[in-house]
Order: C-alpha cells, then sequence, then structure tokens
C-alpha cells in the first residue's frame, strides 16, 4: 500500500500540497487531475520515492514502482523486441526467459510481427504499446504513469487506455495516473482525485456509465474554471 499522511511539499516559498492524506490499495487504479502546476507530478515523484516530502510521512510498501512517461522512450538504436528484453536483463532475468516474457508482452499489446522493427518504423501509438509492454514485462506492483498518452489522438488514448486497463487487470498492479483528459481517465480508474491550491479532493467512481459521465463532466468544468482563473 502507498499512503501519504499530513504530507506538505514546499519549494522554497511555493507550497504545492498542504498537509493532504492518501491511500493506494493493491490493484487499485486511482487518476490524479489539476491544472498546470497544481502538482501532479511532484505527486507521482513522491509515490516513486524521487522526491521526499517537505513535512509529513510516504509509507510505500510497494516493491516494485515504475514510471511511464509521455514519450515511449524507447532505444531507437535496438529492435523493439530488444527494448523490452534489455531492461529485463538488467533487472537480473535470464536472456531465453527475459525473450520469452518480451514475445509474451509484445503479443498483449498488439504488436505481434513487429519485434524486428525499428522504433522509428513504429507510429505514435504502436511506440506506446511498445513502452507498455516494456513496463508489463518488468512486473511492477505499482504503475505510476505521467500523461502516457497526451501525445496520441483521441482514439488511439482511449484504445491504450482500455489496453492498459485490462494489463493492470490481469496482473493485479495498482496504478497512479495522470492526465488531462478526464472522460478518458475515468473510464480507467477506481476513483480520481483532484489536486486543487495544495488540497486532494476525492471523486469516487461507482463502476456504472451514468457515473463515470458524470464525474467526468464535473472535472472537465472545474479544470477549464481553474484554467481560466490561472489566465
Ligand atoms: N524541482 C523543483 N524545484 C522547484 N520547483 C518545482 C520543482 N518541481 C516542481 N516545482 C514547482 O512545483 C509546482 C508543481 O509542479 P508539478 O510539476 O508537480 O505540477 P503539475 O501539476 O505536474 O504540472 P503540469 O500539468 O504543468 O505538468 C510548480 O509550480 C512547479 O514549478
Amino acid at each position: 500500500m502507498l499512503e501519504l499522511r499530513q504530507v506538505s511539499l514546499k519549494f522554497g516559498k511555493r507550497s504545492v500540497l498542504d498537509n493532504v492524506g492518501f491511500r493506494l490499495q493493491p490493484g487499485e487504479r486511482v487518476g490524479v487531475l489539476g491544472a498546470s502546476g497544481a502538482g501532479k507530478s511532484s505527486l507521482l515523484k513522491m509515490a516513486a520515492g524521487l522526491l521526499p516530502a517537505t513535512s509529513g510521512a510516504v509509507i510505500n510498501s510497494y516493491r516494485h514502482p515504475l514510471l511511464v512517461f509521455q514519450e515511449p522512450r524507447l532505444l531507437p538504436w535496438r529492435r523493439v523486441r530488444e527494448n523490452v528484453e534489455i531492461p529485463l536483463v538488467a533487472a537480473g532475468s535470464r536472456k531465453e526467459q527475459a525473450r520469452a516474457r518480451a514475445d509474451h508482452w509484445l503479443g498483449k499489446v498488439g504488436l505481434d510481427g513487429y519485434h524486428h522493427a525499428w522504433p522509428r518504423e513504429l507510429s505514435g501509438g504502436m511506440a506506446q504499446r511498445a513502452a507498455l509492454a516494456r513496463a508489463f514485462a518488468l512486473q511492477p506492483d505499482l504503475l505510476l504513469l505521467d500523461e502516457p498518452f497526451s501525445a496520441l489522438d483521441p482514439a488511439l488514448r482511449a484504445d491504450l487506455g482500455e489496453l492498459c486497463t485490462q494489463c493492470l487487470r490481469d496482473t493485479g498492479a495498482a496504478m497512479l495516473c495522470i492526465s488531462h483528459h478526464p472522460q478518458e481517465l475515468v473510464n480507467m480508474v477506481d476513483r480520481c482525485i483532484l489536486i486543487s491550491h495544495g488540497r486532494l479532493i476525492h471523486f469516487d467512481i461507482d463502476g456504472s456509465q451514468e457515473m463515470r459521465a458524470s464525474v467526468a463532466r464535473d472535472l472537465h468544468d472545474i479544470l477549464l474554471n481553474q484554467d481560466n482563473a490561472s489566465e
């Protein structure tokens, strides 16, 4: 479990998080929203153990947290399969085991037939699929996604969101995902948190389509007003 207890985060005089509490249970999927500069990436970095809180406690019992970024960050000089294999070998897997796991995950994300392709030969959506295969092959118990599909068009974002949710269900990993797109995010998660003026506002989602649509509308309106107010 990940737990933030009375956590505050400051950069100099700038207060980003103000005495917030939060829990992420095993297998839970939580969306993170907020205006630009609200503190979303900072929250993810704290969850990854990359950023200490200024005060309060961050208790993290996940053993394999993994960050996935907006850009796929594939090695351009390595073929797609090697991009998935190399981190596995680096993490201690034997070569044959790494190859088998890479092939399994490339198949899962719909990249059968692209094992020998170079990253430059993939579309943006395919490259992000390869990045997901690389991430899931590493067997994270906590996946931290920082706007992973933002560079893609809406249809691809929805496709990849669905694929990612399916992989999370299959593996049982928990997820914290930042997005600027409430509609797609609510379809991927069990609940959302909105960071606003240093506080966390919690939005539960009971799973029904109506509830998801209504939470997405509320979040969309709040974010729009916050963006307008900061202009
Ligand atoms: N290392 C740092 N040093 C100083 N200030 C920082 C640092 N990291 C983040 N900040 C500041 O903290 C605030 C929150 O940043 P953060 O990147 O977490 O926001 P965000 O919600 O992810 O924004 P965006 O949606 O624009 O990516 C911003 O005002 C940012 O300038």
